[in-house]
């Protein structure tokens, strides 16, 4: 029996402690920290997973998930770098932090595997992509794949492309969101009552998301199913090119990536 601790527990840090927890694993093979004691009260309480100090966790765990923010790294890189050694896999869900980050402040040996999830992980849909350290083993990247598949799917991708994925799949379900929350706004320049634009907006975004994971068809086609010869939908393609929709998607990824470049380099 492996233990697994989660220092961080916060959106994600929680989220994975609740789909490990689902996927079968026991409350007594978990671990967490968290910096604020009523936090860590409500956490216990709601999952029966016992809450310590960051030593703790380093001392107890076979696998240290790190869910802080990039900006809280520090303390908690200090914390652990007395006390974990090669026997224990550090998994990092920060974004921008590379895994030479950790290698170079924990005792020679340790591995480490970066990890970019996101937040659909609440409902066991992350997408979570995983990259390698230089310590870490093909053993190490399966037991990785293995406890994220609890909270969704999983691919391995070279670490050179993480800030690419952070921009893409990790910030990616905020974009989504925003633009439902656009559709939706549109629904009320249109005179609809909020909760049915609502309805209507987030019923066809799950059915597209569906049609685009469970037909295998390229977006463009599933697009102009939808684009009738001198219909409806064309006239409103027409206005997103002419307001530049797709140019702006590539400079907003662009930015997000140089971002994540940046919150990587700040402890270099
Ligand atoms: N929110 C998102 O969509 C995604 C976040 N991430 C990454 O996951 C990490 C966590 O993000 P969130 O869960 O959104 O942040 P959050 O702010 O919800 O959670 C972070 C938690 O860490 C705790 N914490 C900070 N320092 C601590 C310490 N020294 N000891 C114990 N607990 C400490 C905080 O109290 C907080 O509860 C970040 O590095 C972020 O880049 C990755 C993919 C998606
Ligand atoms: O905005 C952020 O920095 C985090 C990382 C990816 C998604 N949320």
């Amino acid at each position: 029996m492996s233990t697994i601790a989660v220092v961080g527990a916060g959106k994600i840090g929680e989220s994975l402690l609740s789909g490990l927890l689902h996927g079968g694993r026991g409350a007594d093979e978990l671990l967490f920290t968290e910096r604020h004691p009523e936090r860590s009260a409500e956490l216990t309480a709601r999952y029966g997973v016992a809450g310590v100090e960051v030593a703790e966790a380093a001392k107890r765990a076979d696998v240290l998930v790190i869910a802080v923010k990039p900006q809280d790294i520090e303390p908690v890189l200090d914390e652990l770098a007395p006390l974990v050694g090669p026997d224990t896999l550090v998994v990092s869900l920060c974004a921008g932090l590379p895994t030479s980050l950790y290698e170079r402040r924990l005792a020679a040996g340790v591995p480490v595997v970066r990890v970019m999830p996101n937040t659909p992980m609440v409902v066991g849909e992350a997408m979570s992509a995983i990259s390698a350290g230089s310590h870490a083993t093909a053993e190490h990247l399966a037991l990785v794949t293995e406890l994220l598949s609890c909270v969704g799917q999983v691919i391995e991708v070279p670490e050179t492309q993480q800030d690419a994925v952070t921009a893409l799949s990790g910030s990616g379900p905020a974009y989504f969101f925003y633009l439902v929350e656009a559709m939706i706004d549109a629904g009320i320049l249109l005179g609809l009552p909020r909760a049915v634009s609502e309805k209507l907006i987030i019923q066809s975004a799950v059915g597209a998301g569906k049609m685009l994971a469970e037909t295998g068809e390229h977006p463009v086609i599933l697009r102009e199913a939808v684009t009738s010869p001198a219909g409806t939908t064309i006239n409103a393609i027409r206005e997103l090119e002419k307001h530049g929709v797709r140019a702006a998607l590539l400079a907003a990824i662009e930015a997000a990536r140089d971002r994540s470049e940046e919150l990587g380099k700040a402890h270099e």
